[in-house]
């Protein structure tokens, strides 16, 4: 378990992370997400004990990081793929780290093996990729058998193969009872690994919910419809006790998915339809509403889509919600 207490981090007049309290549980796998900037990577850094907060408190199963007697044992963490001596073996990264954390030297054989480094395990780490960096760095924080797992972004630069991996891997230590602790700026990646959400924006917390409430109060859907006889499909929708609501462009909307039910009735009413569609609000999009005004670094292009999306093709977001209810159901 981590606990965070009033966690907060200023760098001269820049507050990086405001006032965080919040507690990574295990047995799930807890999705931290916020855009670039958010302050995922100092609070990391502050669990870890590599910045010391300015004001709050950060504990690891009830105590400081610098209290715990061999920390690998306690918590394995991947926060920076590239932060290793590339001079060393695969190899020979792991076995140091091993040494001074009292872990013994099979262990090293046993991570290389998980992580599918077996091959290159006496190759120098500099000539690694940044995916094989990834595998290397995901090794160093298994090394230690630990309860406790936080990575850092770690499907950056890992190809589709290594993804699947890794998001295996982690429902399988979440699955073994652990606690794994996740970074991410996708809302798209956490919604097919993560049980539980901490998202942050501007070093603050914005949300602190099971992945399953943030898919029931976001994946809505709605039924869209253009007609030229308008006046008398909101008759025939109002007799039949269904709301419609004006969505601009000549566009009606209905709230649900209930399509079938809509064009029965259109066909009763001999009304003509021009379209009759399911529109799914993404998570990628309820995320970035959640976050809008936190966001630091925008791109100055399209505005953030309204709550049902931009008119374009939604196929992404109905595949991304498709894939949460999945994930939900499988549980
Ligand atoms: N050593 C530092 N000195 C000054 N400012 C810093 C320092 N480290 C981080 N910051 C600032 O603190 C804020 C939070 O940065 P942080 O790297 O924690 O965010 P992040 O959520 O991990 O972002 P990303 O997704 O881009 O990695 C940013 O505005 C960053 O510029």
């Amino acid at each position: 378990m981590i606990e965070l207490a009033g966690l907060t981090k200023r760098y001269g007049e820049k507050v990086a992370v405001d006032d965080l309290t919040f507690t990574v549980r295990p047995g799930i796998v807890t999705g931290f997400l916020g855009p670039n900037g958010a302050g995922k990577s100092t609070t990391m850094r502050m669990i870890l004990g590599l910045d010391h907060p300015t004001a709050g408190d950060v504990r690891i199963d009830g105590r400081h990081y610098h209290e715990l007697t061999n920390p690998l044992t306690y918590i394995g963490a991947l926060l920076d793929a590239k932060a290793v001596h590339g001079g060393r073996t695969a190899r020979n990264h792991l076995l140091c780290l091993a040494q001074s954390n009292g872990i013994p030297a099979r262990r090293v054989r046993e991570v290389l093996e998980t992580v599918g480094l077996t091959a290159v395990a006496r190759k120098k780490a500099k000539g690694f990729s940044l995916g094989m960096s990834q595998r290397l760095g995901i090794a160093g924080a298994l090394l230690g058998d630990p309860r406790i797992l936080m990575f850092d972004e770690p499907v950056n630069g890992l190809d589709p193969e290594g993804i699947h991996w890794i998001r295996g891997l982690m429902k399988s230590l979440a699955a073994e009872g652990r606690t794994v602790f996740v970074s991410s700026h996708l809302m798209s990646e956490m919604a097919l690994t993560a049980d539980h959400l901490v998202v942050i924006g501007q070093g603050r917390l914005l949300a602190d919910t099971s992945m399953a409430d943030f898919v029931a109060d976001n994946a809505h859907a709605r039924v869209r419809i253009r007609t030229p006889d308008r006046e008398r499909l909101l008759d025939a929708l109002h007799e039949a006790g269904i709301t419609a609501v004006e969505a601009g462009g000549g566009v009606l909307e209905v709230e649900g998915g209930d399509s079938e039910r809509i064009g029965e009735l259109a066909a009763r009413h001999q009304v003509v339809l021009h379209e009759l569609s399911v529109r799914q609000s993404s998570l990628e999009e309820a995320f970035m509403r959640l976050t809008a005004e936190a966001v630091e670094y925008h791109a100055h292009s399209a505005p953030p889509a309204g709550p049902w999306g931009a008119d374009g093709d939604t196929t992404t977001s109905r595949t991304v919600a498709q894939a949460v209810a999945r994930t939900t159901a499988e549980g």
